[in-house]
């Protein structure tokens, strides 16, 4: 069964037409990740699939239907994208508590706070604030908050950003390790090791893309 499917997507913004008869067919399990150049459109089409962004022309369907952007869609799918928010009063263990807390038992102890924290690399900052992390701590902890909790959908936005290679490389078996438990992964990246390690699906973005 398809997860997220593009059908003649056209998305224009202002005068710039974004993407272009953009098709995208995602099987469960798969990692795919969208590649190009800076302003082809992959951001764009992850809005696309997370319903944030109207398409102009073309259909998005995600788990056969339009994102719908309610509570039970987003149950489904986690987003990381480079604005994620925080609440200032919550420190980073806080923010995974919460996560857990709320989707307890946990399916899988991987899911854990603690074991994030040491998977994420985040033990030493777990009483700070997310706003005083380094740039590549609060991705870090962004990928870290979407796999404390079940989805059936990741939608990453250069998850890269700000990670050292020796992250990136952890990373890659982190997300390998969501897919083959059956989870489904599309992510507009510009790390072509990533892309690599995770053995992923490469779509190239130009105008006009079919995959
Ligand atoms: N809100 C907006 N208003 C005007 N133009 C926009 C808007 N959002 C995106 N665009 C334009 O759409 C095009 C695609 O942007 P997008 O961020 O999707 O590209 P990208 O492939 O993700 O680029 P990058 O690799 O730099 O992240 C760019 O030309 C950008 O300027």
């Amino acid at each position: 069964m398809s997860i997220a499917v593009a059908k003649g997507v056209r998305v224009v913004v202002g005068a710039t037409t974004v993407l272009d008869h953009t098709d995208l067919d995602v099987a469960r399990g798969e990692i795919v990740a969208l590649m190009g150049e800076n302003g082809i459109g992959k951001s764009t089409l992850i809005r696309c699939l997370a319903g944030l962004q109207r398409t102009t022309e073309g259909v998005i369907l995600v788990f056969g239907a339009p994102p719908s952007g309610d509570a039970a869609f987003w149950r489904d799918v986690g987003l990381v994208t480079d604005d994620q928010a925080w609440y200032p009063w919550l420190t980073v263990r806080e923010h995974l508590e919460l996560i857990r807390k709320i989707h307890e038992p946990a399916d899988d102890p991987r899911m854990e706070p603690d074991a994030l924290l040491e998977a994420f690399g985040l033990l030493d900052r777990a009483d700070a604030a997310p706003a005083t992390l380094s740039t590549g701590q609060r991705q870090r902890l962004s990928i870290a908050s979407v796999l404390a909790r079940p989805s059936r959908l990741l939608l990453l936005d250069e998850p890269e950003h700000g990670l050292d290679a020796d992250f990136r490389e952890r990373l890659a078996v982190m997300l390998g390790n969501y897919a083959s438990d059956g989870g489904t992964l599309i992510m507009a990246t510009h790390d072509r090791e990533l892309a690599s390690a995770t053995e992923a699906r490469v779509i190239a973005l130009e105008a006009g893309t079919r995959a």
